[in-house]
């Protein structure tokens, strides 16, 4: 006997929890499917216990910041104690969430969904079918497809190791390589990254890149760019990675390998041939309404649907069209424009809206202004020495309007404008 419901939500997370709360409100049948607990990436592995390992990194650097200035003692982090500070948050996640699907009426399943028809969905042996089915499944680790890449552990494992090893190789150099590089190393970690690519942070502006490097170097974190990693060998309790690449054939030895290397949506448990869903080069083929053009019974949301970045409110935004789209029919379609985006070191680096690259290639006109800011009241206040900005306004825009952008910013509700002076409007706010 199956059962059926009017939506099925394959996943726990950012996404799937916007979808579902928001049908399930509007009074339709929903059902939630993981096969991890209650929570998704965010809640669990990823924002917010990475938050919660800054919290400590933070308050230790600051104070370290201060020797001299007022505070003298000599803090040190305990891995172990810090650990327990992020469980606390993270460990009551799944509970919390799972209760507040049931008192919101939704029925919850554990297990992996896999389609075995257009509108129905097998979990743990049972059969679940629906008018719709919404896949808000995430992402995964990328394969590198090296010989050793199961020594690596992923940002799960980081944020869940019982111990903070002394040295610690980051395979990748993008978001998760930066903030989690900047934790391990306040925490006393020896701490080395291998970039393929020529820079750290590609997706943020080269010269404000460049500047928060300085930092790297301060807190000892050494960077290899231009280095393709090749092997990983486990040697007793240690790895040796030999890397090629333009930056030429190096070993490295390592207590702890971690990848950082990118993430994508891993389809091969789905089974979406059976759903009659299909996909092109490793993407869901979506409308612009996040609808299969396959399968118009489904949907998809977040990092799953590959169709803004993979960041948090991106998959909260997505769920909103989603859910928007069952209950009055297609009408909504998702806004990318000017989404914030911010990389959590120490200091943090955050863009909005277009830089000077971008503005550059779509061949805008724009004033420009760049700094470094050491001797601002911010700065010196929290004794740090790297800051600075780069704001870029189209000609044309009006003063009038960037005025109102501001003063709004001052409120609660976020605004902000782009490079390419698309006005005011609300945005979406990064985690
Ligand atoms: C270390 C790290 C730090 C990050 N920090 C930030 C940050 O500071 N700010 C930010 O905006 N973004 C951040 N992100 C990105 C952000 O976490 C993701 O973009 C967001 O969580 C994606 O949400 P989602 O709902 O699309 O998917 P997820 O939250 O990944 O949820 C997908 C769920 O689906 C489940 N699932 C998958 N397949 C199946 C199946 N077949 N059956 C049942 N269940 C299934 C998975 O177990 C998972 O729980 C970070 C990511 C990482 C890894
Ligand atoms: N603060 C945030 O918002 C935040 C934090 C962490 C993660 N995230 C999200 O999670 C996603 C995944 O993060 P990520 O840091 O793994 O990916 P990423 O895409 O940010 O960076 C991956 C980096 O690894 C490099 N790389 C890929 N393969 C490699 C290899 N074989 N050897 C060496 N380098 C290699 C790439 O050049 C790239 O620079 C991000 O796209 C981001 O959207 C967001």
């Amino acid at each position: 006997m199956s059962k059926t419901y009017d939506v099925i939500v394959i996943g726990s997370g950012t996404a799937a929890t916007t979808v579902a709360k928001r049908v399930s409100a509007a009074g339709r049948s929903v059902a939630v499917t993981d096969f991890r607990p209650y929570g998704g990436t965010c809640a669990l592995r990823g924002c917010d216990p990475k938050k919660m390992l800054i919290g400590g990194t933070s308050a230790a650097d600051h104070a370290r910041r201060m020797r001299g200035k007022g505070v003298e003692a000599d803090v040190q982090i305990d891995w172990r104690d810090l650990l327990e500070f992020k469980r606390g948050f993270t460990d009551p996640v799944p509970g919390k969430k799972e209760k507040s699907f049931s008192e919101s009426g939704i029925a919850t399943f554990h297990g992996r969904a896999r389609f075995v028809g257009p509108n129905s969905v097998e979990v743990e042996g049972e059969t679940l079918e629906a008018k719709h089915i919404v896949l808000a499944t995430g992402a995964e680790p990328m394969k590198l497809g090296i010989p050793g890449e199961e020594h690596l552990i992923d940002n799960e494992g980081f944020l869940e190791m019982e111990s903070l090893p002394r040295r610690i190789v980051l395979v990748g150099g993008g978001y998760i390589a930066a903030e989690f590089s900047h934790i391990a190393a306040r925490a006393g970690a020896e701490v080395t990254i291998l970039q393929h690519g020529e820079r750290m942070l590609k997706g943020f502006d080269p010269d404000l890149v460049e500047w928060l490097m300085e930092k790297y170097d301060e807190i000892g974190v050494t960077l290899h760019t231009n280095t393709e990693v090749e092997r990983v060998e486990k040697t007793g309790d240690t790895f040796r990675i030999t890397t090629g690449g333009e930056g030429g054939s190096k070993t490295f030895e390592a207590d702890l390998v971690v990848h950082a290397a990118g993430r994508k949506p891993d389809f091969a448990a789905l089974d979406l041939e059976a759903g009659g869903v299909e996909l092109q080069e490793g993407k869901l083929v979506l409308n612009e309404y996040l609808q299969s053009t396959s399968n118009p019974a489904v949907y998809a949301a977040g990092d799953t649907a590959q169709m803004g970045p993979p960041l948090t409110p991106v998959s909260n935004h997505d769920g909103k069209v989603v859910a928007a789209n069952l209950l009055e029919g297609n009408h909504s379609t998702p806004n990318y424009d000017g989404v914030p985006s911010v990389a959590f070191t120490l200091p943090p680096l955050a863009r909005v809206g277009l830089d000077e690259a971008e503005a550059r290639e779509q061949g805008l006109k724009f004033r420009m202004q760049s700094d470094r800011t050491p001797g601002w009241f911010s700065t010196r206040q929290q004794a740090e020495s790297v800051s600075g900005y780069k704001v870029l306004v189209e000609e044309g825009s009006e003063p009038g309007r960037l005025r109102e952008s501001v003063k709004s910013y001052a409120k609660p509700t976020p605004v902000t404008r782009t490079a390419r002076g698309e006005g005011c409007r609300r945005a979406l706010t990064d985690q």
